[in-house]
């Protein structure tokens, strides 16, 4: 079978292990490690598919759950899929609906054949399972599609890890026995297991036995402290094989993306730089800065003074910060755009200390500079 997603190695970054890599998708080749926005409603929130090529972005997500729902998969289809629908010709990856049955639906039972749940809009009930959510993705035609999981929430015991992560074992293989186009859509693998070496293992060991095109790192960025993701990884990744793509879900803060490249990451996702954005926060190389404090309405300075993206060439803090105040939608795409094209570039950044073997000074100089603590 002719895998559409394909991982090449350029290079391991000599002082921390971090790879530089190519993601070569049905619908262009991307360098890793790479920050994926996302896109959760078939729109990365306020941004057009035109300034998201500009700032570089190479693949953004939607999600599965949510088109399921609203327009429907039927209708995303009959447009011919996310790229015609949405006018996006670069790689799209969809979840498959998991996390957001557990985050979004308080009621829900789970069972071997799926989960069982109700709309968050209606509160009609609903079922997902894994050969469900592979036809929605299998419909959307994504270039990258998700086994359907079970995360589970943060802390749970060992014995409910082990159950669950069997479960998610044997999902998995009902995915890519549903997977209607294999030599089209890459159907990523899941990992799971909490913070428990053992379940991580047992996980990893059943997921690379099915031999998945790329595999992601889940049940992280669920609450668990920085040190426990970082622990995690540093045990989950080197499980995985070298040459496929690795994906840490949800993740994330400029540290962490850092943090987990450093660990072998190649692929990450995040709501954070349009969520925070949207409500006037924005990230900046000195930091974070709240555009509504006062502090800011009469600074004619750009956002962030190293930063050349549209928003920061164009306008002055306190511009933004009087049409965040009055609720100005431009406002909110000033900050949306400069957000996401701050962890775009941070990645170049990222991909061009590992091609001079000096990620972990670069990781230095950035947390110095950005205000996080030294360990
Ligand atoms: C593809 C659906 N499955 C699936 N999505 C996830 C999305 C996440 N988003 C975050 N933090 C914001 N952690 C996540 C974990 C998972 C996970 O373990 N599984």
């Amino acid at each position: 079978m002719t895998t559409p997603i394909r991982f090449e190695l350029i290079k391991t970054c000599r002082q921390t292990g971090a790879r530089l890599g190519i993601l070569h998708t049905p619908h262009g080749s991307f360098e890793t490690p790479m920050f994926m926005p996302v896109g959760t409603l078939a729109t990365v929130k306020t941004l057009s598919p035109e300034e998201l090529k500009e700032m570089g972005a190479g693949v953004i997500l939607s999600n599965t759950y949510h088109l399921w729902l609203r327009p429907g998969h039927d209708i995303v289809e009959e447009a011919g899929g996310l790229h015609a629908f949405m006018n996006w010709d670069r790689g799209i990856l969809t979840d498959s609906g998991g996390f957001q049955v557990f985050s979004l639906s308080e009621f829900r039972r789970i069972e071997e054949e799926g989960v069982y749940f109700r709309n968050h809009l209606n509160g009609d009930k609903l079922f997902l399972s894994p050969e469900k959510a592979v036809e929605i993705q299998n419909a959307l035609g994504a270039d990258i599609i998700m086994a359907f999981d079970e995360c589970p929430p943060y802390p749970a015991t060992y014995e409910y890890m082990k159950q669950s992560i069997e479960r998610t074992s044997r999902w998995a293989e009902r995915c890519l026995k549903a997977h209607r186009r294999p030599n089209e859509q890459g159907l990523f693998g899941i990992v799971q297991g909490g913070e428990y070496e053992e379940l991580r293992r047992q996980s990893a060991r059943d997921l690379v036995s099915l031999d998945f095109p790329g595999y992601a790192v889940g049940g992280l960025s669920v609450g668990e402290p920085k040190e426990v993701m970082n622990r995690v990884l540093e045990f989950t990744t080197p499980l995985l094989p070298a040459d496929k793509p690795r994906y840490l879900m949800g993740v994330g803060s400029p540290d962490s993306l850092i943090d987990g490249a450093i660990r072998g990451i190649d692929m990450f996702d995040c709501v954070l730089p349009t969520r925070i954005g949207r409500n006037g926060t924005v990230m900046t190389s000195e930091g974070r800065v709240v555009i509504k404090n006062a502090q800011y309405a009469r600074d004619f300075s750009p956002l962030d003074p190293n930063c050349d993206c549209y928003t920061c060439r164009n306008y002055t803090r306190a511009y933004i910060r009087h049409l965040i105040k009055c609720d100005e939608t431009f406002g909110i795409r000033l900050t949306s755009y400069h957000n996401v094209y701050f962890l775009i570039k941070l990645m170049e950044q990222v991909r061009q200390a590992i091609r001079e073997d000096r990620l972990a000074d670069f990781r230095e100089e950035f947390f110095e500079c950005y205000g996080f603590n030294k360990p």
